[in-house]
């Protein structure tokens, strides 16, 4: 109900609030980030965290590090991430800002030549930042390097006013009313603002006194690790807010009742009907799945992290595209799984105070902001299609796309299931799954190799290779989940329980993606029925721990902010109760009643003064 002008003050006063909890409990930085995202809203502290820091950790040297990290980390400066112009945001090579060595002064020139080059949409530009890692073309002489990064002040550090030749504001209300409204998305122009040459971020390339542009031995790729980083917090806040909306429509579905009542008994709960459960416990499924993957991301980022202090950049490649991938596909199935559970919801589900509305709306930019999740599916495309191209080459495939090392066999194999119950098996699972990926990433490059030029194949077959990459990225979905269960899991029936989930999680793909595995011959139609029956048959096992699978995310009420989600099923007292306390209902009769309902009930229209 608060303005936006409100909204964005209180928004300040919570990242105040926690600041100071932050300082006062010594939190380590896992558990200020935990505090803040149970704050649970958007703020410029999420990019000063998110993208600020860690693209100068980065991407910045070490005596950059130096100066900038300990007034990040303490908050004298706050910073946000400015790439995105108005013109141009998937595609980064065609950023028009640019970044003029002057050697006269050793300095950058930044100036933003034309209206497309403003800078546009970063979050926490608007109102608050008083720095920014602005990305712009770096040109020295008459020479353009393509676009690198800049630590940029954009405001006084004593009065918050802009500094000389930086128009700067936040670009205007977003979807929904609350949601991402709480965030100052900004707009920034320069008029050739100078900077000092070390604030150009030189880990990867550097521009020397005189003006030459070096590329350090560090590989470009470097940049990589950074974007493994934010990418798999994305996975860990996909499994997270699926995991809410799970909660809030399981949770009522076992409250809510239709039809069904025998001898004046209770009707039936909705959670019962095979439909209401062949929709939601796939995503309850999910929510588990993605959990999982999360963790191994987390995982790999350590990895990652401890080859390149090595010098080693031979997975990076590897583990960059299966981030984007999984960032891609995680994201796409939350924002449309949020609004398939407020349909779940029924007409309550539309109402606020069910938390779904404001759920979604806060949820589906994560699809297209740290990259447009189908451009990012096209980059894994691209990257299986060289994997493949060097299958024959001697050089192994490796990480998340080793099984593609098994070609012959990959092609050769057949799906072994006879009853229903063989889907039952991890290895049978696993194998149509990686079959599957293969022979579309396969065809794909068969397809691809009749085109004289490359880069007009990969444009006409781009749909068919966003699907060979979705069914590599839901491998290794599947993989991770299966894995997960071979180790210890804590607790009496606790692993039966996640093996029915996983079981739910890779039949409902393969079911819902059928053609894919019937057309390249991974199994037949009939083994299709019979994954399908299974799958049914699981549904039933979900059912009576259900409720249990969503307690055990331990969302308290207060989180959930959802009236038909709460934690004793008590939804229609509080739903009436929640209508009560809508400003609306402060008078009796409306505002405006007397002007525009009146003169219509009696008749004196032609004559109101409107
Ligand atoms: C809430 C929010 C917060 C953001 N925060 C930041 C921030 O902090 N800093 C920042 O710099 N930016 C930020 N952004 C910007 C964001 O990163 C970009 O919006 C994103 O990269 C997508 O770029 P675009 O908007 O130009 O979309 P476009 O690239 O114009 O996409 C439009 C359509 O074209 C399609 N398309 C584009 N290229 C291709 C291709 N090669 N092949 C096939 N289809 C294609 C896309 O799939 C999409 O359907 C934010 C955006 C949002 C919504």
């Amino acid at each position: 109900m608060l303005s936006r002008k409100d909204l964005f003050k209180d928004t300040l006063r919570k990242a105040a609030h926690a600041w100071k909890r932050i300082i006062e409990l010594r939190l380590s930085e896992e558990e200020a980030h935990m505090l803040r995202s149970y704050v649970d809203q958007p703020a410029f502290t999420d990019l000063h965290w998110g993208m600020f820091i860690p693209a100068i950790k980065g991407q910045g040297t070490e005596e950059q590090h130096e100066k900038w990290l300990p007034m990040a980390y303490k908050m004298q400066i706050i910073g946000c991430y400015a790439q995105t112009e108005l013109g141009h945001g998937s595609n980064v090579q065609g950023l028009e800002t640019t970044a003029t060595f002057d050697p006269q002064t050793d300095e950058f020139v930044i100036h933003s030549p034309t209206l497309t080059s403003s800078k546009w949409w970063p979050g926490g530009l608007g109102k608050v930042s008083t720095h920014a890692v602005v990305y712009a073309r770096l040109i020295t002489g008459a020479q353009d390097h393509g676009v690198h990064g800049f630590i940029v002040q954009l405001r006084s550090l004593d009065d918050h006013s802009p500094l000389p030749g930086i128009t700067v504001g936040d670009i205007g209300m977003k979807f929904g009313s609350g949601a991402y409204n709480s965030m100052d998305n900004g707009l920034l122009r320069f008029d050739h603002v100078r900077i000092p040459r070390n604030q150009m971020l030189m880990r990867v390339s550097q521009v020397t006194r005189e003006g030459k542009f070096v590329q350090s031995d560090v590989p470009r790729q470097l940049v990589y690790g950074t974007m493994v980083y934010v990418r798999q917090t994305i996975v860990s806040d996909a499994s997270c807010a699926l995991a809410r909306a799970v909660c809030i429509a399981t949770r009522y579905s076992a409250v809510r009742r239709q039809f069904g009542s025998q001898n004046g008994g209770p009707e039936t709960q909705v959670i019962d009907y095979k439909t209401q459960q062949s929709r939601l416990f796939p995503l309850l499924a999910s929510a588990y799945a993605f959990r999982f993957v999360g963790e191994w991301l987390k995982w790999l980022y350590a990895d990652v992290t401890q080859r390149l202090q090595a010098n080693d950049f031979s997975t990076l490649p590897e583990a960059h595209a299966c981030t984007a991938g999984l960032k891609s596909m995680t994201t796409s199935v939350t924002a449309d799984a949020i609004e398939e559970c407020r349909k779940l919801c029924g007409g309550h589900g539309y109402l606020s105070n069910s938390g779904l509305p404001e759920l979604f709306a806060v949820y589906i930019p994560t699809c297209t902001y740290e990259g447009d999740n189908v451009v990012l599916l096209l980059q894994v495309a691209r990257f299986l299609m060289k994997t493949v191209s060097q299958l024959g080459s001697g050089k192994k495939p490796v990480g998340t796309t080793a099984y593609m090392g098994r070609a012959e066999h990959l092609m050769q194999c057949r799906c072994e299931v006879e009853r229903a119950e063989d889907w039952l098996k991890p290895s049978v699972i696993l194998a149509a799954f990686e079959a599957r990926a293969f022979r579309m990433s396969i065809g794909c490059a068969k397809n691809l190799s009749k085109f004289s030029n490359p880069e007009d194949g990969f444009s006409e077959l781009s749909p068919d290779l966003l699907e060979a990459a979705i069914a590599h990225c839901q491998l290794i979905v599947v993989s991770k989940y299966i894995e997960k269960l071979q180790q210890d899991i804590p607790g009496k029936g606790v692993k039966r329980q996640l093996e029915i989930l996983c079981n739910v999680y890779a039949l409902h793909l393969l079911h819902k993606h059928l053609g894919d595995f019937v057309t390249t011959s991974c199994i037949t139609p009939k083994q299709g029925a019979l994954a399908n029956e299974q799958l049914r048959l699981l549904y039933s096992q979900v059912r009576p721990n259900a409720i249990t699978l969503v307690d055990a995310f331990n969302y308290t009420d207060h989180y959930l902010g959802s009236v038909l989600g709460c934690y004793n099923g008590n939804v229609y007292q509080r739903l009436y109760e929640e209508a009560w306390k809508d400003p609306l209902n402060d008078t009796v009769v409306p505002d405006g009643y007397l002007e525009y309902v009146w003169p219509i009930l009696k008749q004196h229209i032609r004559t109101a003064r409107l």
